[in-house]
């Protein structure tokens, strides 16, 4: 499977008034895993949202290998091989395990409506295909006992494994990950780091992780982008970027704005953890988990 690059270049998005990126680039490597961090607010969501098509950029571009994707609708760019999980868990909670991650395989799937239906034998072979790589990718993501399980019954670190598992079967060259241990507990984090890491390293394919865990960023992470209000402040090894002085006011500012909102109870902008913190929840911890 060959891994394109991904471009970002300048590429701005407004919402009436609200600059929400302001020409913002950076380049995720092949194969390389790459981490865009910022303080609340600074543009994280809003630069995954524009890769994935859900949001229309106002100008820049993105180039995925010959593709540009901005034009394009997401179920478009899922088809280039650009999976993403999501902040929040977007699963059916009443099927089973084996059920979400056969939806990841959708867009996979050749026969059509009418063959699946009279389970003509073609459709038939392709559904044992597509059930066999859901095991493999069950097995890897450490699900394998649990494919019969429905998803709301499992620990919300479960979850998560299976919303990561379902964007692999979708046999990504390129994984959006969007806050991937928010909510979760240390063991829990430890594991998905690890998996993280795993995929990197048997798989081959581009990482581009937004995360508020700086320990986590700083320790996978190859390459780091970090934004402040939408804009572009700092790019490149994580050691560099976490003794840049623009990172560093950045996240202290947040710091500062938060204990002034705290003094009148206003909720307000929030860092996500010094840069330099080495993962250590303090008081400047974010407060966005997933409920
Ligand atoms: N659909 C939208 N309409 C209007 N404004 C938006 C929209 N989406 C995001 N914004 C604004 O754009 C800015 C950037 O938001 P974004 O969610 O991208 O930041 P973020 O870095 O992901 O923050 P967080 O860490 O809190 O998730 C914010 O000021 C936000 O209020």
């Amino acid at each position: 499977m060959s891994v394109p690059r991904l471009e970002v270049l300048d590429v701005t998005v407004r919402f009436a008034g609200l600059t929400a990126l302001d020409t913002v680039g950076f380049t995720v490597e092949p194969g390389s895993l790459h981490a865009v961090i910022g303080p609340n607010g600074a543009g994280k969501s809003t630069c995954f949202n524009v890769l994935s098509g859900v949001y229309r950029a106002s100008s820049g571009s993105v180039r995925f290998g010959e593709a540009e994707l901005t034009a394009l609708a997401p179920h478009r760019i899922a088809a280039l091989g650009v999976a993403r999980t999501f902040q929040n868990i977007a699963l059916s909670p009443h099927l089973s395990v084996r059920d979400n991650l056969m939806l990841g395989r959708h867009r996979l799937t050749r026969a059509g409506f009418l063959a699946a239906g009279l389970r003509l034998p073609s459709a038939r072979r392709e559904a044992a295909e597509h059930g066999g790589r859901v095991a493999e990718i069950a097995a890897f993501v450490g699900l394998a006992d649990r494919l019969a399980t429905p998803v709301g019954l499992l620990p919300y670190g479960v979850q998560k494994r299976v919303e990561l598992a379902r964007a692999l079967c979708m046999e990504p060259r390129l994984l959006l990950l969007d806050e991937p241990v928010a909510g979760m507990n240390g063991g829990e984090r430890r594991d998905m780091a690890e998996l993280i890491v795993a995929i990197r390293e048997s798989l081959g394919i581009s990482i581009l992780l937004v995360e508020h865990d700086m320990g986590m960023v700083m320790r996978l992470a190859d390459t780091v982008t970090v934004l402040d209000f939408g804009r572009r402040i700092a790019d490149g090894p994580p050691d560099r970027v976490q003794r840049d002085p623009e990172v560093i006011r950045a996240y202290l500012g947040a710091a500062a704005e938060n204990t002034d909102t705290h003094a009148d109870e206003t909720p307000g902008r929030t860092p996500a953890g010094s840069p330099d913190t080495g993962g250590t929840p303090g008081a400047g911890e974010p407060r966005k988990d997933v409920s």
